[in-house]
C-alpha cells in the first residue's frame, strides 16, 4: 500500500486548513483573467511603448484599405479593424506594454498565413504574431501599428501517436487542452506553466518556454520533433517530421525555437510526450535559510534519483504575497524559504518509499523544519497553486519589474538579499523564487508605480551581477522587446552578429516582429 504520508511524524500529516477550500478554483486561470475576481476598480491605462521607451518606428508601410480589402479576401470575416477588440490584443497581460495595431488578423491554416506574409512581404508591412499574450518581455504585443497575426484559430490536433507519443498539431492549441488531451491517451505534455490556460503551444515553442517540468524533461529543443514554419515572405518550411534521429544535415526547427517569432511564423508543431507518471507525490517544506534549500536540493537529487520531477522553492515574501493577495494559505509554519518537491514514478509503494525516508532524514537533521505531504491530485494541486501563482500574486500587488536569471544554484538568492538592500525602501518588495532545480531565479521587484529612477537602480546593476556569475539575463522568458538591449551581458558580439546575419537572411525586409529579440542597433 502507499502511505499517504510519513507516519513517523505527526507534523508531516496533510493540514486541511480553511484556506484550502478556496484554493481549487482559480488553480489554471489564464494570466488574462488573473486576479480579476480581487480587482476591485478598472486598472490604470497602459503608457503606449512608444511614449515609455526610446524607441522609433522602423520605415514600414502603413496598412491602407486595400490591405484591409486584401486580408478579407484571404481570411473572410476574420480580419478585426475594431479599436474595442484590438485593444487587448495590443496590451501585454502585464500591463507593461502598448501598441497602437489597427488590424488583427486570425487565419485557420497555415496557407492562409502563407498569404497574408506573401502580401505584407511585397507591401512591406510589419507583422507581430501573436499566440496567447503571456509573455513576460513584452514580445508578443505590437511596439507600433504592426499587423497582429494571432494564432488563435489554429487550433486542432492534427495527430497522436499513441505507442510513440508523438502529437502534431497547429500552433494555436492551448497547452492545458492539449495537456487534457495526451492525458486521456495515458501521456502527458512534456511542458507545464502557470500559463497553461492561454498559452499556445506555438508560443511555446517560438519562445522556448522552460516552465515547471524542466528539470524532467529538459527543454523544448529536445522534445520539439518538426515544426512547420511559414517564412517572411510566405514560403511555407514544412519540417513537420516526428523522427527521434534524424542527421540529414542542420537542424532547422531548432533556428525557430526561441526565435519568438523573427525568424518566422510557427504554424504546427510535433512533440514527444513521456507516458503518464503512475503515482505523483508532492511535499511542500519549510527551510531555515537559503543554504538549507540547496543542501535540500542535493540531498534530495541523491536520495530520489530519477523520481524527482520538480524543485521548486519561493521566500517568504513570496508566501506573504500569496497569503495577502489570492487568500492561499500557507501550509506549513511559516519559514524564511519553501521548496516545493514533485516525485513522478511508475510504482507508488517504491516512490512513497524513497520520499518517505528522504523526508524523514531531510526533518530529522534539520535541513527543513516543516513540511506536508500531497499524494492525490486535489491536494497536489493545492500545493503546486502556492508556486505557481506567485506571478498573479506579484502583479496584484503594483508594478512588477521581472528578471529571470539563470545563476549557478549555489548564488541564486545572493542577488535578492543584495538588492533589497541596494534599494531599500525604493521598492515595495523585492522577492525570489524559481525553478532551483534548473539554476533559475525569477527575481521581480514590485513598486506602487513604473519608475524611471527605480528602473534605472535596477539595471544595469542586476545585468551586470548576472555577467559577473556568467548567468544569461533570460533563462527561459525569451528577450521580446523588453530584453533586447542588453542581450551584451550574456552573449558576445560574435554571436549578436550572427544572430543579425541570420535575421537578415531568413527576413531580409524585417517585418516579422519587428522592435524584438535583436539589438536596437541591428
Ligand atoms: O513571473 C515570473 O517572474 C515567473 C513566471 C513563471 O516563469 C514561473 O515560473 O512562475
Ligand atoms: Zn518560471
Amino acid at each position: 500500500m502507499v502511505p499517504r504520508r510519513v507516519p513517523r511524524w505527526p507534523s508531516w500529516l496533510l493540514r486541511a486548513s480553511p484556506g484550502w477550500a478556496s484554493w481549487g478554483a482559480g488553480l489554471a486561470s489564464p494570466p488574462a483573467r488573473r486576479g480579476c475576481s480581487s480587482t476591485p476598480s478598472p486598472p490604470p491605462a497602459v503608457v503606449p511603448t512608444q511614449e515609455r521607451y526610446p524607441v522609433l518606428r522602423l520605415p514600414f508601410s502603413t496598412v491602407s484599405e486595400q490591405d484591409v480589402a486584401a486580408f478579407a479576401r484571404i481570411v473572410p470575416g476574420l480580419v478585426t479593424t475594431d479599436p474595442a477588440e484590438l485593444a487587448a490584443h495590443n496590451v501585454d497581460w502585464l500591463r507593461t506594454v502598448r501598441g497602437c495595431s489597427k488590424v488583427l488578423l486570425r487565419p485557420r491554416t497555415s496557407e492562409e498565413v502563407s498569404r497574408i506574409l506573401r502580401h505584407c512581404h511585397e507591401r512591406n508591412l510589419a507583422v507581430n504574431p501573436q499566440g496567447g499574450n503571456t509573455g513576460m518581455v513584452g514580445g508578443s504585443v505590437p511596439v507600433f501599428d504592426e499587423i497582429i497575426l494571432s494564432t488563435a484559430l489554429m487550433n486542432q490536433v492534427i495527430s497522436f501517436d499513441d505507442v510513440s507519443g508523438t502529437l502534431v498539431c497547429q500552433a494555436g492549441c492551448v497547452l492545458e487542452e492539449l495537456s487534457r488531451h495526451v492525458e486521456e491517451r495515458d501521456f502527458i505534455m512534456p511542458l507545464d506553466l502557470g500559463a497553461k490556460g492561454s498559452c499556445h503551444i506555438g508560443g511555446n515553442v517560438a519562445t522556448n518556454a522552460g516552465g515547471l517540468r524542466f528539470l524532467r524533461y529538459g527543454s523544448l529543443h529536445g522534445t520539439v520533433l518538426g515544426l512547420e514554419v511559414v517564412l517572411a515572405d510566405g514560403t511555407v518550411l514544412n519540417c513537420l517530421t516526428s523522427l527521434r534521429k534524424d542527421n540529414t544535415g542542420y537542424d532547422l526547427k531548432q533556428l525557430f525555437i526561441g526565435s519568438e517569432g523573427t525568424l518566422g511564423v510557427i504554424t504546427a508543431v510535433s512533440i514527444l510526450c513521456p507516458p503518464k507518471p503512475k503515482a505523483v507525490n508532492v511535499a511542500f517544506l519549510g527551510c531555515p535559510n537559503f543554504a538549507g534549500v540547496l543542501r535540500t536540493f542535493r540531498t534530495c537529487r541523491g536520495a530520489l534519483g530519477e523520481i524527482l520531477s520538480a524543485f521548486e522553492f519561493m521566500d517568504a515574501a513570496c508566501m506573504q504575497l500569496v497569503e495577502r493577495h489570492l487568500h492561499l494559505a500557507r501550509p506549513v509554519q511559516e519559514s524564511p524559504f519553501y521548496v516545493l518537491i514533485e516525485t513522478s514514478g511508475s510504482h507508488a509503494g517504491h516512490d512513497a518509499e524513497k520520499l518517505g525516508s528522504f523526508l524523514e532524514h531531510a526533518l530529522g537533521s534539520g535541513l527543513v523544519t516543516d513540511g506536508t505531504l500531497a499524494t492525490d491530485q486535489r491536494r497536489i494541486k493545492m500545493l503546486w497553486a502556492l508556486r505557481e501563482r506567485i506571478t498573479e500574486a506579484l502583479s496584484l500587488d503594483g508594478y512588477v519589474y521581472k528578471y529571470d536569471l539563470s545563476l549557478p544554484v549555489e548564488r541564486l538568492y545572493d542577488i535578492v538579499t543584495s538588492l533589497r538592500a541596494h534599494l531599500g525602501p525604493r521598492a515595495k518588495h523585492v522577492v525570489g523564487y524559481g525553478h532551483l532545480g534548473d539554476g533559475n531565479l525569477h527575481l521581480n521587484v514590485t513598486a506602487e508605480a513604473f519608475s524611471t529612477s527605480l528602473l534605472a537602480a535596477l539595471e544595469p546593476h542586476v545585468y551586470e551581477w548576472t555577467a559577473g556569475q556568467r548567468g544569461s539575463i533570460s533563462a527561459e522568458h525569451g528577450v521580446g522587446f523588453k530584453k533586447r538591449d542588453v542581450l551584451g551581458y550574456s552573449k558576445p558580439p560574435e554571436a549578436l552578429q550572427l544572430m543579425c546575419q541570420l535575421k537578415a537572411l531568413l527576413d531580409p525586409k524585417g517585418i516579422l516582429n519587428p522592435y524584438k529579440m535583436l539589438p536596437t542597433q541591428a
